[in-house]
């Protein structure tokens, strides 16, 4: 989603290469993951709860620091990113960090004076379409009017890189659309990069994303969800004939699912024209299906 008035850069949003991280009492939650993110493209990142997703995401913010690989935000380090780089970003926590004895207006006006750029139009309309009281304490808000507030606050300088842990959680269906077309607006207007965390996989459907899917502590697999709608199949099969079978299609299975009698299911993305032997059953996935089997 590029168009000829952004800036032209052909340096990654953002770049993860090999990272581990485990916390000091556990397993390690990312595993020698390998993630890029291209300029201008939005990103639905998926997983199980506890899969780390949170932990992914601070860790490409440079808020965490990873045993072993590399981290880089347009092409920095990003655990050392200077002024200019860390303007660029836009980030809402999964738990907001809103100072809570500020009003919505003093918090605003805060952040404000530490960006060279900053939409106060963009501001003022939202804040007044979400119908965000300006003038009360934020810990007075509600949970939803608070998750509002923090994206304002992080669209409102109109970052170059959009990062985003669970942004709709505690949102209604309506808050959910709004916010989702003032992405889209944000991605459409600026070639933003956009990554957030979701549950809600109905809101994913709604725009043209990119998903990742978070298993084991590595991207198992992105792709535009268009694309995998298409191209991935479900067949079922004894062990022997799935073997031939992917043999024959030239692909590796996504997964592979035991069931009774030496039998199995087997998901494959099968390249576009993919032409299936006679007799070969193969079903279509949805989101849901995708989400349970890859993450
Ligand atoms: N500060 C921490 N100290 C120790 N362990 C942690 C810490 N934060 C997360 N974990 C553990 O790391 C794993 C990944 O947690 P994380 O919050 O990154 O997952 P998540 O995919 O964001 O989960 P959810 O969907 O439930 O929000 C979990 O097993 C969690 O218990």
């Amino acid at each position: 989603m590029t168009s000829p008035h952004f800036p032209h850069t052909d340096t990654l949003s953002a770049e993860l290469h090999g990272v581990t991280l485990s916390y000091a009492e556990g397993a390690s939650v990312l595993n020698g993951l390998d993630w890029q993110l291209l300029p201008g493209q939005v990103v639905g990142l998926l997983g199980r709860n506890g899969a780390g997703k949170t932990t992914l995401l601070e860790t490409l913010l440079g808020l965490r620091d990873p045993q072993t690989g590399s981290v880089k935000i347009f092409g920095q380090d990003a655990a050392r990113l200077d002024d200019a780089a860390r303007a660029r970003i836009g980030y809402v926590p999964q738990q907001n960090d809103l100072f809570e004895g500020f009003t919505a207006t003093q918090l605003l006006a805060y952040f404000r004076s530490f960006y060279p750029r900053w939409n106060e139009s963009r501001v003022e309309g939202l804040l007044s379409r979400w119908e965000i009281p300006r003038d009360r304490p934020i810990r007075k808000l509600s949970g939803g009017q608070q998750q509002r507030l923090s994206i304002i606050r992080a669209l409102a300088h109109e970052p170059d890189l959009l990062v985003l842990d669970e942004p709709v959680a505690s949102l209604d269906p309506v808050g959910r659309r709004d916010f989702l077309r003032e992405l889209v607006d944000q991605v459409l207007d600026r070639g933003t990069t956009v990554v957030f965390s979701t549950h809600i996989l109905s809101d994913l459907e709604r725009v043209a994303f990119n998903l990742a899917f978070l298993s084991r502590g590595r991207i198992a697999l992105q792709a535009p969800l268009d694309d995998l709608l298409e191209q991935v199949r479900a067949f079922t099969g004894s062990v022997s004939e799935m073997a031939g079978l992917m043999g024959r299609l030239g692909v590796q299975p996504l997964k592979r699912t035991p069931l009774e009698a030496g039998r199995e299911r087997v998901l494959a993305r099968l390249p576009a024209d993919t032409a299936l032997p006679d007799g070969v059953a193969a079903d279509r996935v949805n989101l849901d299906d995708l989400f349970a089997e890859l993450t």
